[in-house]
């Protein structure tokens, strides 16, 4: 049988760390995509240098680089991280062109070449870059699929669990709406840990500041790094979609995808937990949320598609 393959497209910061630990789950061959106008040869480089991981890590699979797409061609998944980050200051909308054009090309030549793929979009501003990817390479929503929820949810159980003093393991939270500062909904109504509900564990002002922080997780490190965003985080996050995909694991992890009527949107990609397993999104969940967080959930969307209309 041959091996899952994984493209990896734009082998920046988020990309090697992806790379890394895809490679090193044993799961699938690894193909960094890069253009040497802007990357030079670090995507070589990275491939490289990881491969000679293998005899300590003990992984067999393998990991290539490439200036272009033959190699990429049959990817059961793609995942496209190719863009510029923010600095500090910037949201991440004001991306929104730059970035689109880059992802356009990305994902016509990917698509090309491997037209059963399942897209996963990652750089920014994700929920309209999905339009984008969706658009450029005409597949269907099943196979569209944004990550941003995964890692937001994750920055909300953190602090969750750093509060409480307990595993992360036992907190059950996610976010969902838009991967944006502002349009994040984390659910607080239906936070648990060890099934009680968070609110019964903290008081009304600390829940407020960890939605705070979580909706800003992305600046905060930012502003840390100084240089450029978060990888680590988010590597780990996407690549816990791709190993639901390739290994059809029916994970429920909150991803931006194309509303088809779910909380009432449509015609929008925009966060909600989905069942992630062969095939992409086999199914999506909606979760009973409170008026204020349903509201949330619709302005985040109705945010995404005002920002669509600046997309040139
Ligand atoms: N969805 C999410 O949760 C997250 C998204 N991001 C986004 O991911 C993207 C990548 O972030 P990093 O890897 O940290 O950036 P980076 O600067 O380290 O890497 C960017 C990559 O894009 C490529 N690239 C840059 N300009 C290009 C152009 N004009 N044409 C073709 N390729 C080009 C570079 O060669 C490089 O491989 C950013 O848009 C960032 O905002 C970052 C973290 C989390
Ligand atoms: O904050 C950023 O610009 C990068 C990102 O999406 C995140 O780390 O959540």
């Amino acid at each position: 049988m041959p091996r899952k393959k994984v493209t990896i497209v734009g082998a920046g910061m988020t990309g090697g760390a992806m790379a890394q630990r895809l490679i090193e789950r044993d799961i699938c061959d690894v193909v960094l995509q890069d253009d040497p106008q802007f990357a030079g040869t670090m995507h070589h480089g990275k491939a490289l240098d990881e491969s000679q991981a293998a005899p300590w890590e003990g992984f067999s699979t393998r990991i290539m680089a490439t200036d272009g797409w033959e190699e990429t061609a049959d990817s059961d998944v793609v995942v496209v991280t190719a863009g510029a980050p923010r600095k500090p200051g910037m949201s991440r909308e004001e991306l929104l062109n730059g970035n689109a054009e880059i992802v356009r090309s990305k994902v016509a030549a990917a698509a090309k070449v491997s037209p059963n793929a399942v897209i996963i979009v990652f750089s920014n501003p994700m929920d309209a870059m999905c339009h984008v990817a969706m658009q450029a390479s005409g597949f269907p929503r099943e196979r569209v699929i944004g990550q941003g929820g995964a890692l937001d949810s994750a920055r909300y159980r953190y602090f969750i669990a750093a509060e409480l003093g307990v595993s992360v393991n036992d907190v059950h939270g996610y976010v969902i709406g838009g991967h944006t500062d502002t349009t994040m909904v984390p659910v607080v109504s239906q936070t648990r840990v060890g099934g009680v509900p968070l609110t019964d564990l903290l008081p009304p002002e600390k829940v407020q500041a960890i939605v705070a922080r979580a909706m800003r997780g992305g600046a905060e490190i930012g502003e840390l790094y100084k240089t450029g965003s978060a990888y680590f985080a988010p590597s780990a996050a996407t690549i816990a979609m791709v190993e639901a995909i390739l290994l059809d694991q029916r994970r429920l992890i909150p991803c931006s995808v194309y509303h088809q009527g779910e909380y009432g949107i449509r015609d929008v990609f925009s966060g909600t937990v989905c069942q992630l397993g062969e095939g992409g999104i086999q199914r999506t969940f909606e979760l009973p949320l409170t008026d204020e967080e349903r509201a949330k959930v619709i302005a985040a969307a109705e945010a995404t598609k005002e920002l669509l209309k600046l997309l040139n």
